[in-house]
């Protein structure tokens, strides 16, 4: 037996996700929550619970999952339709953390990008960098993704999100013995492929150059583009790089006479917000500070556009990849270390686009009051 919930207070819904006939369960303690007794109707148990913590919050704490032998289809309450009430699983890659939404029914997303805020709240909701809807195809493509950043905003693609995708459409049973499908997004056509070693490699499309479709208002180079140009922030020139991988990329090898960048003696949370809101970026920007180790060895931090720091970025990783090229820092096959770990990049030179392998894994399974 399965059982899975998420805390709503003061109600706790809690789904089963196997098929059971026991009548009465206990519960091991859970410290900073009050149960009353279970009921059971059909093969869902509903508890009412205060949450001991934060008694007033509209959406608050945290997922519980407890399991047994007995084994069931993993994502098959995902199904159920209860008014209200949001099925979902949560995914990681990297440490890059999405609620994922089975949307397949539907081209509007279950979730408004208020109430994305609120479940991507660490301490009040379920804790995420972003929501993830899958989508039924568009334009001829197998699905579509559509993605909000923790505030609320829309970007345009996810690489860490596109692999925690892949993942969730092979759970829900959706790939019919195939290992690739197509994904449309708002940076066009992007392509899964399943690996035998559970791992996602992701053919990412070409990147954007051009400066005023990544966009920048940087006064860009005689081709367009801006690739190691000195801008000014906060009062410090840095050198940057600007390419869209769907979305905004600027990567920094460092400041004006740095000759590496040490990226762990960043104040992150300082110079990040400068970065994404500065008035040459109009549409915000993801900037990502690198170290270089060698010329296939790179070590990244981001700050991502809406959601601030987190423990990976993939279309950040692709972009620095291809800003090391274009910069002369960089082999066109990287591994690149992201606070949650590595990913492999690579920049392939017959059909210009850029691919990416690394992991996604499941994180719980959860139901919540919208
Ligand atoms: N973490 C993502 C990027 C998510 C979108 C980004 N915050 C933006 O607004 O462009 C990734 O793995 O690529």
């Amino acid at each position: 037996m399965t059982i899975t919930g998420i805390v709503s207070s003061p109600i706790t819904y809690l789904n089963l996700r196997s098929h059971t006939t026991a009548s009465s369960f206990s519960l091991p303690p859970i410290n900073s929550l009050k149960f009353s007794s279970p009921t059971l109707q059909s093969n869902t148990i509903t508890f009412t619970t205060t949450s001991l913590r934060n008694p007033n919050s509209r959406l608050s704490v945290s997922a519980i999952s407890l399991s047994s032998q007995e084994t069931g289809s993993q994502t098959s309450f995902l199904d159920r339709r209860e008014s209200g009430v949001l099925h979902f699983v949560k995914y990681h890659g990297l440490g890059n953390d999405f609620i994922m939404v089975n949307n397949l029914d539907s081209m509007e997303p279950k979730v408004t990008p208020e109430q994305a805020v609120k479940l991507c709240d660490r301490n009040f909701g379920i804790g995420a960098d972003g929501v993830i809807f899958a989508m039924p195809g568009w334009s001829g493509a197998d699905y579509t993704m559509r993605i909000f950043n923790s505030d609320g905003s829309e970007p345009e693609m996810c690489g860490n999100g596109v692999r925690c995708f892949a993942k969730f459409i092979s759970d829900l049973n959706c790939l019919n013995g195939r290992q690739s499908f197509t994904v449309h997004t708002g940076a066009g056509l992007i392509i899964p492929e399943m690996q035998h070693d559970g791992k996602v490699k992701v053919d990412m499309g070409e990147p954007v150059l051009k400066a005023s479709d990544v966009p920048t208002k940087i006064p860009p180079n005689k081709d367009q583009s801006v690739v190691k140009t000195k801008i000014e922030v906060d009062g410090v020139n840095w050198n940057v790089t600007c390419v869209s991988m769907g979305n905004p990329h600027c990567v920094t090898f460092g400041r004006e006479g740095d000759q590496n960048l040490v990226v762990d003696e960043l104040n992150l949370a300082e110079i990040g917000p400068k970065f994404e809101h500065h008035k040459l970026f109009p549409a915000r920007t993801n900037t990502e500070f690198v170290q270089v180790f060698s010329r296939s060895h790179l070590k990244m931090r981001v700050w991502e556009r809406g959601a601030g720091a987190t423990l990976a970025c993939g279309t950040g990783a692709c972009a620095v990849v291809v800003a090391a090229i274009l910069e002369g820092r960089s082999e066109r096959n990287c591994t690149v270390d992201l606070p949650g770990g590595p990913l492999e990049i690579e920049w392939r030179e017959d059909d210009n686009h850029v691919y990416m392998t690394g992991p996604a894994e499941v994180v719980f399974y959860g139901s919540v009051q919208l």
